[in-house]
């Protein structure tokens, strides 16, 4: 099975493509494609990152190989980390408006090229933001069930190690799912969490305790919050700023660690390769396995008795050839009215690129 990384030169990019051979998800047989674009820094230094993996890995390194262009993308799995990301600087803005008009020509040339040269079976992970543009603008060309964003499996895994700082567990005996929009409009499922160990009535009281008699009700002011007290700790110290982190409740934590850590200037492509690698290894492994994911929707679930149509993270049974089962059922009812609320949010995202539900596709 092979895999291109698009952008493999960024920061995450880079991050994918190690992590894929360090965790041995590509076996030596397979390929691995670094894509980058002509002309730009990424064209020259992608001949070297593959220099540098090799070096670092020549025991058991795939075929690596080199693309400069869209068309001459061809892989099993195609992972999307091309395009501009949001400043790492302490109070720098996070304009997703501005991101979608930069990253929307990237997203759209390789969905166009890929529709056209590729073997109509691969499956993109996508991994750039906006995450739900990119899903949009991916499964319009390439068919919806091929097309997943890693943002919700990323927020998912967040969620589960807060929640297990909390209980003093290590996150693989948390179970869980993050769902909505990734970054600060995220929605924890609550209802969702497993605690190993635990019987019902133990993890009703563990979760109870957890989210100190808080619904979601005020969870978007609770983040806006969070992030304008960073801000000023931050300014000053930004180790206060962790701290005062630590004393938030676990969704709040979720949100704002992986902010505050973007905006610290460290960004967060190790755990964002991570999560993307996780995917991969699914996709690749031959079982289907639920994650979570960035979807495009086409009815397969309802909120509230309306059928949902458009991108929006939810759980998701992941298989060799993409998604299938949308696992989102019953959510509580403070989940449904938050995640009403962000489909509405992504929806008004996706409409000036003419990728909004009321326009047929
Ligand atoms: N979904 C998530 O959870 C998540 C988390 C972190 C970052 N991200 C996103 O991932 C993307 C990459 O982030 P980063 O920190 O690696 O950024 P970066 O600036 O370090 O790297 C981006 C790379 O893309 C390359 N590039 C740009 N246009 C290209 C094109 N047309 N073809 C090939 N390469 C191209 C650039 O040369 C650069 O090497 C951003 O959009 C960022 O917002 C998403």
């Amino acid at each position: 099975m092979d895999v291109a990384v698009l952008g493999a030169t960024g920061d995450v990019g880079r991050q994918v493509c190690t992590q894929l051979i360090e965790r041995r998800v590509l076996p030596r047989a397979s390929r691995l494609q670094l894509v980058g674009r002509p002309g730009g820094s990424s064209g020259r230094a992608v001949y070297g990152l593959r220099e540098d993996l090799v070096d670092a890995f020549d025991e058991h390194a795939p075929l690596i190989d080199v693309a400069l262009s869209p068309e001459e993308v061809v892989a099993d799995v195609v992972i999307l980390t091309a395009g501009r990301t949001a400043p790492a600087t302490t109070g720098a803005p996070t304009d997703r408006a501005a991101l979608a008009a930069d990253n929307h020509a990237v997203f759209a040339s390789y969905a166009r090229a890929l529709a056209e040269h590729g073997s109509g079976h691969e499956v993109v992970v996508v991994v750039s933001n906006p995450v739900e543009l990119g899903v949009a603008v991916m499964a319009r060309e390439l068919g919806r069930h091929r097309v997943i964003g890693m943002g919700a499996w990323l927020d998912t895994l967040r969620f589960r190690r807060e929640i297990a700082v909390s209980l003093g567990l290590r996150r693989h005996r948390i179970g869980g799912f993050v769902a909505g929009q990734h970054g600060a409009d995220l929605v924890p499922l609550w209802s969702t969490v497993r605690i190993s160990g635990l019987d019902p009535e133990e993890r009703r009281r563990a979760v109870d305790g957890l989210r100190r008699g808080r619904s979601l009700a005020h969870f978007g002011d609770e983040v806006a919050r969070a992030q304008t007290e960073l801000l000023d700790r931050a300014a000053r110290d930004v180790g206060a700023a962790f701290d005062l982190i630590d004393t938030w409740p676990p969704d709040v934590r979720a949100v704002a660690r992986p902010w505050m850590t973007h905006q610290s200037g460290a960004k967060t492509a190790t755990g964002t390769a991570n999560a993307t690698v996780d995917l991969v290894d699914t996709v690749l492994d031959g079982r289907e396995i639920v994650v979570a994911g960035q979807l495009a929707l086409e009815g397969e679930v309802s909120l509230g008795g309306v059928p949902l149509r458009g991108v929006i993270g939810a759980p998701v049974v992941l298989g060799p050839e993409g998604w299938t089962r949308v696992l989102l059922d019953e959510p509580a009812p403070d989940e449904l009215a938050r995640l009403t609320e962000c489909e509405q949010h992504i929806d008004a995202g996706l409409r000036p690129w003419g990728l909004g539900r009321e326009v047929p596709a």
